[in-house]
């Protein structure tokens, strides 16, 4: 497929507003998507890489604004693009605004003048991009870039511009391409017409109408194991439900983690007959992943690979286990008396890239594992959670230090018991977890309840900054930090909710500007906006209702407690949580 009829389609996806017909207008374009269809089942979403692939194309906004820049002609400078950035508000339409190479290009010779751009290369051009690495990498991605762009019309580089930035903003989330793939492969047309159909009569609709709920069940059940939407769309269109039933885990291929609720013993109680309680431990999720050859890689809980930060986590699962496996737990950071460290000492660990060696030293680190999600061939995620935690136990041996204690009690003062005894252990709390519950990846749903006492913080995302003052002057200093808005689809938006600039040390202030500096996009006299990608857990005395931010909250007395390193902008406290937390204060 041509970029430009990808850019075309992906011009008219934006400008429908109706669910429905943007599923349709998605599914026209996979069916005509041919050998490319995993590779625009990936774009529609702004992305090149699968999603449980952790490669990232590593390209800030200041990047591609020079690349913008060096496509748009010599007397086009980065700081006249993000001034046209600063107009428009979104660096699509900024791109789409310049006279690039391609249309010079065309002008010169006909349409037929120019190169043509294929979605294949793109994807394949952007694919070299990411792999570059080591000094001089920011000059070949740059030129790849560029090259890019300068081969692109107005509406080419509008889709271009928001690819590299992973922004595609034409309202098409997770959930819109999972059902856009069965509508296209699985759904009839005889029974999309009769759901559409106002007049269809109720029987045929609500036939109609589970049998495409059904065809969505199955690719969604795919999306989970595999994390993969190129391949689910391609295996639905060539092998339909038997093709999805077959997609299984595969070691080495991230899952995502079940997540919890907030929670209490009596909620517990009430919903089941006895519960699973599990000490909470205060460190940092991670995936563990052993393969037939004896090879262990670690992911986090955004499904980044973190195998280099954690050597002996490697160390410890190379040596005790001796079959393939996927395990779910946390990584703690321990004292030499074997006593959990806060978790922040854990964060000076987690996605390490230098220094490992040291810091091992420094922090040391324990597996502590709660769940087992396959092993030895066998999927377990439809196991009950106490079938997987029994597999957990034969894996590691039942009397490992790395096998949580999973306590099976329908007795309130038994829980009771338990957590005062995790706390003064100085664990973070207790799980509540429904033991018989199957493992349904990226859910936060009822089914685990995480208690903990009440000292809440919030995970908020870095959208601005200001430099510092004096001898602070190359650094950013005061921060402003955002609560996501929930949205269906995958472009969330962020609210502001205050600034911190209390709590942060000096060598701290060095590693923000160092991590916050590529993600900045615009610059005015002191104060810069930041690309939403870092997040700052963050302490306050109370939420106030308040008109200075567009929130319409404030945090009263904010100060720095760590970055969350572990967490990314789409997984940062929502607007809803502020609320509520506000609500209960
Ligand atoms: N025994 C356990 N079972 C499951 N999760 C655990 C356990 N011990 C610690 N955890 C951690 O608790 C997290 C569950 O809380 P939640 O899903 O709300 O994550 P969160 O948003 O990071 O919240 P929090 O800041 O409270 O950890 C898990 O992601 C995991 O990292």
């Amino acid at each position: 497929m041509e970029f430009a009829e990808f850019a075309s389609r992906a011009a008219e996806i934006e400008a429908e507003s109706a669910d429905l017909a943007v599923i349709s207008l998605l599914a026209d374009l996979f069916c005509d998507a041919d050998d490319d269809l995993p590779t625009v089942a990936r774009f529609v979403q702004g992305r090149v890489f699968p999603a449980w692939d952790s490669t990232t194309l590593d390209i800030g906004p200041r990047l591609c604004h020079e690349a913008i820049a060096r496509a748009a002609g010599t007397n086009v400078s980065a700081d006249d693009v993000e001034t046209r950035l600063a107009d428009r508000g979104e660096i699509g339409a900024v791109a789409a605004s310049y006279d690039f190479g391609g249309q010079r290009g065309l002008a010169a010779f006909g349409a037929g003048g120019r190169e043509t751009l294929t979605v294949a290369e793109v994807d394949s051009e952007l694919r070299a991009l990411a792999a570059a690495s080591g000094s001089g990498s920011e000059e070949t991605k740059l030129k790849t870039l560029y090259g890019l762009f300068n081969r692109t019309d107005s509406d080419e580089a509008r889709f271009l511009a928001r690819l590299v930035l992973s922004e595609m903003r034409i309202g098409v989330g997770e959930g819109t391409v999972r059902d856009a793939i069965a509508e296209a492969f699985l759904v009839t047309d005889a029974d999309a017409a009769a759901i559409r159909d106002d007049d269809a009569d109720s029987e045929t609709e609500t036939a109609a109408r589970d049998r495409r709920d059904e065809a969505i069940a199955a690719v969604a059940r795919a999306l989970q194991v595999s994390n993969d939407y190129g391949m689910v769309a391609e295996v639905t269109r060539d092998e339909a439900e038997s093709g999805l039933d077959e997609v299984r885990l595969e070691v080495g291929r991230p899952v995502q983690a079940m997540l919890a609720q907030a929670g209490t013993a009596a909620d517990a109680l009430d919903e089941w007959e006895t519960a699973a309680v599990e000490t909470k431990f205060d460190g940092a999720r991670v995936q563990v992943h052993r393969d037939d050859e004896g090879d262990v890689s670690l992911f986090s809980r955004n499904m980044e690979d973190v195998t280099g930060a954690l050597p002996e986590v490697v160390e410890f699962v190379a040596d005790a286990v001796d079959e393939p496996v996927i395990l779910d737990g946390e990584v703690v950071a321990m004292d030499d008396d074997g006593e959990p460290l806060p978790f922040q000492e854990i964060l000076r660990r987690f996605r390490r890239k230098h220094d490992v060696g040291r810091m091992r030293e420094e922090v040391r680190v324990e597996l502590r594992a709660f769940d087992c999600l396959h092993a030895a061939g066998d999927d377990l995620l439809n196991e009950p959670l106490t079938t997987r935690h029994d597999r957990l136990s034969t894996v590691l041996g039942s009397d490992s230090d790395a096998v949580s204690d999973l306590l099976l009690t329908d007795d309130p003062d038994e829980i009771a018991a338990y957590e005062s005894d995790a706390l003064e252990s100085g664990h973070e709390g207790i799980m509540l977890k429904n033991p018989e519950a199957t493992y349904s990846p990226g859910d936060r749903g009822k089914h685990w309840l995480k208690r903990k006492p009440d000292v809440e913080t919030l995970d908020l995302v870095v959208t601005g900054a200001e430099w510092g003052e004096g001898r602070r002057a190359k650094y950013l200093g005061t921060f402003l930090l955002s609560a996501r808005v929930e949205s269906e689809s995958d472009d969330d938006e962020f609210e502001t909710i205050g600034k911190v600039a209390t709590g942060i040390t000096d060598e701290e202030l060095v590693e923000l500007t160092e991590l916050l500096e590529p993600e900045i996009e615009r610059e005015s006299g002191k104060e810069v906006d930041i690309r939403p990608s870092v997040v700052f857990e963050v302490g306050y005395e109370e939420i106030q209702a308040s008109p200075t931010y567009s929130s319409g909250y404030a945090l009263r007395f904010p100060r720095f407690v760590s970055v969350r390193a572990d967490k990314t902008a789409d997984t940062a406290d929502s607007l809803t949580r502020v609320e509520r937390l506000a609500e209960s204060q």
